[in-house]
C-alpha cells in the first residue's frame, strides 16, 4: 500500500501543510509542534513522511540545529509504522492466499464435478439422439403403416358397399324362397297327417308280433337250459380225465427226477473216470515227450552216424517267387521239419500230381542265409580237422544256385552265401584255435566251361589258358596245380578275390534267365594245419561249387553255342552222378576221369570225403517237370553212402574214429531200447521190438522214426510194415515217391502235427514212402509182416536203377560216351 496514504485511505495532504489524524491538512506553521513525540504517536504515515520532508527543509533554510533529535523520533516512528504495516500487510496477503487456495481447490472441484456432469450430457445427450432416431423410424413406420391402413380403408369401403348390395339380393331372394317354404309346409302337414294314421295301423300289426315272439323265446330258453344241463355233464366228465392225467403227471415227475439223480450219479462216476483217464493221458504226454527227446537224440546221433558213415547230406531249398511274380501258382505243398517234402502240380488235378520226397533237410523259402548256413556249419567246420568236404549246389538255372553259395550282394554281410560265411568262419575258429594250431589257409577259384578249367582268379584277359589236372594223389593234393593259389588271412581278402573270380566268371544268356551262368564255378580252400603240440601236419580242403544249370536243353531254346554249352553241362552233370554212384557201389572204377568236373572234385567225392548238396527248387508251377527230375536226381544221391568220412591225419584219428562209430552204435540201440520201453514193450506178434532190429542198422533211423509216427496213430504193425515193405516195390528209388492220392494220408501218418485234416480218397493206395536209409541200408533184415507177397515184391524189386535217371538226356545222346558198366543202376537195398 501507499505509503502516502493514512490507515483509513485518506487522500494525499496538500503540499503546504500536513495532514492529521482525521485526514485533514495541517498548515505548515504547526509542524514543529507536531513534531512532538506525544502526537507522533497518531499521525499517519504520509504525515510523518510530509513532517520528515518539512523538517529536512526547515533545517536547510534556517540551519536550526535542534532538528536532528526530533529528525531522528520521526524517522523512528517512521519507520516502526512502516514495519508494522509491513508486517499488517504481510498477514493481509497470508490470508488472501489461503482463501485463494481454498476457492482454487473449490473451483477445481467444481471443474471436476462440471467434466463429468459434461461426459455424462454428452452421453445423454447421444442416448437422446439415438431414441429420437429409434423414435423417427418408428415414425415413419406408422406413417406407412397409416398409409396402407388407409388403402385397406378404401378397400373396405368399396367391399362394404358391395356387402351391402348382395344383402340386398338375399333379401329379395328369402322373401322369394319363404313364400315358397310356406306353401310347402301346408302341403307336408297334411301328408303327415295321413302317413301317421298309416303307422298307427303299423305299430298294432308290430305289436301282435312281438307276442308271438316272446312266446318263441320262451321256448328257446327252455331248450337251452336242457343243453346246458349236458354240457355242465360232459365238462364234470372232463374234469375228471384232467385229474387222472395230472396224477399220472406227477409220477411222471417224480419219475424223471430220479432218472435225473441217476444221471448225475453216473456223471460224478464218468467225471472221476474221465480224470483217471486224463491221468492217464498226461502219464502218456509225459511219456510222448521224452519218447520226442529221445527222438531228437536219436536224430542227433543218427547224424552223427550217418556223418562216419558218409551218407551224401542232401540239402534242399526253395527259392521264393520273385518280385512280380506274387501270382503264380506254386508247386510246394508241404515242408516238414524232419526233410519231408511234397510238391504237387496245381494245374493238374490228377492222381500222381502229389509227390513226397525226404531229404536231410528242407529249407522253405523263408530261409535266411544265416539258417542254411547254421546248418551247414559243422560240416565246414570239419575242413580244419583234415576232413575233404565237397558242397555244391544243383537244381535248374534261375533256381537259387548262386544265391545260397555267394549270396545276392557281397557287400552286406546279412546276404552273403556259404562260400563267404564258410571262409569267414574258418578264419575265426582257425583263431580261437591259434594256441594249439597253426593254420594256412589258401584259395583257388576255377571254372568249367566247356570241358575247359579256367582260372577265375587272375586278371581277365581275352583268352583264357585251360588249365591241366592232376589226380588227387599228388603229394600237395591238388587237383589243378596250375591254377594260381592265392592264401588269405582275412574275409577281406577273400572278398577282394571272389570279386576277381565273379567279374571273370563266363555269363551267357539264354532265353530262359538272362544272367544264367553256363559254367561251373568250383572254389576251393586248402588248409594245413600243424599241432604245435605234436608237430603232426594236417590238410583239408573245401569245394565249393556252384554248378550250371541242370535244366533239359530243349526248354531252354538253345541253339549252336548255347546247345554245345548245355550239352557239356548236361555231360558233367551226369558224369558227376556216375562217380557218385560208382562210389555208393564201392565199384573198383570210379569215373572221375569222365568230365572235368569229377575231375576237379575228385579229392572230395572219395571215399573219405564228407559231401553235401543243395538242390534248389524254383516253386513255379511251369517249372514242374524240372523240379521233379530235380528230386529224383537228389533223392538217389541222398541215399548213397560214401564210407566213413577220415581226416587226412595219421591213422590213430581213423581207430579213434571206428571207436567213435561203435559208441554211437551203442547209444543208439540203447536209446531205441528206451525208446520201445516208451511205446510199451514187445510187439503183438511176438517178433522182437523193431528198436532192436534198427539198432543193427543204425542207419535206418529215419524210416523208423516214421514207422513210431504210424503206430503212434494206431496202425496196426502189420500194416504199417507191409505198406513200408510194398514201398520197396519202387526198386531204387529210396521210395519216396507217392502219388496224388496218397498226400493226405501221408500227412496224417508220417507228419501227425500237420494242420490239413485228412480228405477222404476212396482208394487208399498200399504204397507208403520209404525213406531212402532204410532200403539202402546194408544190413536191413527183412521186416516179418506176416504179408508175403510184400517180401517177396521185395525180393523180386529191380536189382539195378539209373542214378542219372533224373539227369537231361541230351548230352548222353550227343556226347556219346556213357559211364562204365554198372554205373547205369542201383540195387534197392544197396548191400554192404
Ligand atoms: N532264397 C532266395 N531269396 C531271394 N531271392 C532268391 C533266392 N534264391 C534265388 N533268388 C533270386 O532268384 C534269382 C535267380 O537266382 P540265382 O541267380 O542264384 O539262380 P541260379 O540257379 O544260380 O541261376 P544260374 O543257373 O543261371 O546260375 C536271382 O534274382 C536271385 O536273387
Amino acid at each position: 500500500m501507499d505509503l502516502h496514504q493514512d490507515s483509513n485511505g485518506s487522500a494525499d495532504s496538500q503540499s503546504d501543510g500536513l495532514i492529521n489524524g482525521n485526514g485533514t491538512c495541517l498548515p505548515a506553521a504547526k509542524v514543529p509542534e507536531l513534531t512532538k513525540l506525544n502526537s507522533l504517536e497518531n499521525a499517519s504515515s504520509r504525515s510523518l513522511f510530509k513532517i520528515v520532508h518539512k523538517i529536512l527543509d526547515d533545517t536547510i533554510d534556517n540551519k536550526k540545529e535542534d532538528v536532528p533529535d526530533r529528525v531522528a523520533s520521526v524517522l523512528k516512528k517512521l519507520i516502526q509504522m512502516t514495519e508494522q504495516q509491513i508486517s499488517k500487510q504481510a498477514e493481509y496477503f497470508k490470508k488472501q492466499k489461503n482463501i485463494y487456495k481454498t476457492r482454487e481447490e473449490k473451483y477445481q472441484l467444481k471443474f471436476k464435478v462440471l467434466g463429468s456432469l459434461v461426459i455424462g450430457a454428452a452421453e445423454e445427450n447421444e442416448l437422446i439422439k439415438n431414441q429420437l432416431q429409434l423414435i423417427k423410424s418408428e415414425k415413419k413406420k406408422i406413417e406407412d403403416i397409416k398409409k396402407l391402413e388407409d388403402v385397406e380403408l378404401i378397400r373396405l369401403r368399396q367391399e362394404k358397399n358391395e356387402c351391402n348390395l348382395e344383402i340386398s339380393k338375399l333379401k329379395q331372394e328369402i322373401e322369394i324362397t319363404r313364400d315358397t317354404y310356406e306353401t310347402r309346409y301346408v302341403q307336408l302337414e297334411k301328408h303327415g297327417i295321413e302317413v301317421e294314421s298309416e303307422l298307427k295301423n303299423k305299430i298294432t300289426d308290430l305289436e301282435n308280433l312281438l307276442i308271438g315272439s316272446r312266446k318263441k323265446v320262451k321256448e328257446l330258453e327252455k331248450f337251452t337250459e336242457s343243453k346246458f344241463l349236458r354240457w355242465k355233464k360232459k365238462e364234470r366228465g372232463y374234469k375228471n380225465f384232467m385229474d387222472f392225467q395230472s396224477g399220472s403227471l406227477k409220477e411222471l415227475r417224480i419219475g424223471s427226477e430220479s432218472i435225473k439223480q441217476e444221471v448225475l450219479k453216473t456223471q460224478q462216476i464218468y467225471t472221476e473216470e474221465i480224470n483217471q483217464f486224463g491221468m492217464k493221458i498226461q502219464g502218456l504226454v509225459d511219456a510222448a515227450q521224452n519218447y520226442h527227446t529221445v527222438l531228437t537224440e536219436n536224430r542227433k546221433l543218427y547224424n552223427e552216424v550217418q556223418d562216419l558213415k558218409g551218407n551224401i547230406r542232401v540239402y534242399c531249398r526253395i527259392r521264393p517267387f520273385l518280385k512280380g511274380q506274387s501270382q503264380k501258382q506254386t508247386t510246394i505243398e508241404y515242408i516238414g521239419e524232419n526233410g519231408e517234402l511234397i510238391v504237387t502240380n496245381p494245374s493238374k488235378q490228377i492222381k500222381e500230381s502229389h509227390r513226397l520226397f525226404k531229404f536231410n533237410k528242407v529249407f522253405s523259402p523263408s530261409a535266411t542265409q544265416e539258417d542254411v548256413f547254421v546248418d551247414t556249419q559243422p560240416l565246414i567246420r570239419s575242413v580244419l580237422d583234415g576232413y575233404n568236404v565237397c558242397i555244391f549246389a544243383y537244381g535248374q538255372t534261375g533256381s537259387g544256385k548262386t544265391y545260397t553259395m555267394t549270396g545276392p550282394n557281397v557287400s552286406s554281410p546279412e546276404d552273403w552265401g556259404v562260400n563267404y560265411r564258410a571262409l569267414n568262419d574258418l578264419f575265426h575258429l582257425s583263431q580261437t584255435r591259434r594256441s594249439s594250431f597253426e593254420y594256412e589257409i589258401g584259395v583257388q577259384m576255377v571254372e568249367i566251361y566247356n570241358e575247359q578249367v579256367r582260372d577265375l582268379l587272375t586278371i581277365l584277359t581275352l583268352t583264357f589258358h585251360t588249365l591241366g589236372i592232376w589226380n588227387s594223389t599228388q603229394p600237395n593234393g591238388l587237383a589243378v596245380p596250375d591254377a594260381s593259389m592265392h592264401p588269405v588271412t582275412s574275409t577281406a581278402d577273400v572278398l577282394e578275390l571272389m570279386n576277381l573270380g565273379l567279374t571273370n566268371r563266363a555269363v551267357g544268356a539264354t532265353a530262359l534267365n538272362e544272367r544264367s551262368s553256363r559254367s561251373h564255378s568250383v572254389l576251393t580252400v586248402h588248409v594245413r594245419g600243424v599241432d604245435l603240440e605234436t608237430n603232426g601236419v594236417l590238410r583239408g580242403n573245401l569245394h565249393l561249387v556252384d554248378l550250371a544249370g541242370s535244366e533239359r536243353v530243349d526248354r531252354s531254346e538253345a541253339t549252336g553255342d548255347r546247345l554245345r554249352e548245355a550239352q557239356h553241362i548236361n555231360k558233367s552233370l551226369s558224369a558227376l552222378g556216375d562217380v557218385i554212384f560208382a562210389l555208393a557201389q564201392k565199384s573198383q572204377h570210379v569215373p572221375y576221369r569222365n568230365s572235368k568236373l569229377t575231375q576237379v572234385l575228385q579229392s572230395s567225392l572219395g571215399g573219405q570225403a564228407k559231401t553235401l548238396m543243395f538242390v534248389q527248387l524254383n516253386p513255379d508251377v511251369e517249372s514242374f517237370s524240372e523240379t521233379i527230375s530235380t528230386l529224383k536226381f537228389a533223392e538217389r544221391v541222398s541215399g548213397v553212402e560214401l564210407g566213413a568220412a577220415r581226416s587226412n591225419k595219421d591213422a590213430r584219428g581213423v581207430r579213434e574214429l571206428m571207436e567213435q562209430v561203435s559208441n554211437l552204435k551203442d547209444a543208439l540201440s540203447k536209446k531205441d531200447e528206451e525208446m520201445v520201453r516208451l511205446r510199451g514193450g514187445k510187439t503183438t506178434n511176438g517178433t522182437p521190438p523193431r528198436g532192436e532190429c534198427l539198432s543193427e542198422s543204425s542207419s535206418h533211423k529215419d524210416l523208423n522214426d516214421d514207422d513210431d509216427d504210424i503206430e503212434i496213430l494206431g496202425l496196426g504193425e502189420d500194416d504199417s510194415e507191409e505198406r513200408l515193405s510194398d514201398i520197396s516195390d519202387g526198386g531204387l528209388s529210396m521210395g519216396t515217391e507217392t502219388d496224388g492220392s496218397l498226400s493226405s494220408i501221408v500227412e496224417l501218418t508220417l507228419f501227425p502235427g500237420a494242420s490239413k485234416p485228412p480228405v477222404e480218397k476212396p482208394n487208399v493206395p498200399a504204397k507208403l514212402p520209404r525213406p531212402p536209409q532204410k532200403v539202402a541200408a546194408s544190413s536191413r533184415k527183412p521186416v516179418q509182416t506176416g504179408s508175403s507177397s510184400s517180401s517177396q515184391r521185395l525180393a523180386a524189386a529191380p536189382s539195378r536203377t539209373s542214378l542219372t535217371k533224373g539227369l537231361p538226356r541230351v548230352s548222353l545222346s550227343s556226347s556219346g560216351k556213357k559211364s562204365t558198366p554198372g554205373s547205369s543202376s542201383v540195387k534197392p537195398g544197396v548191400r554192404r
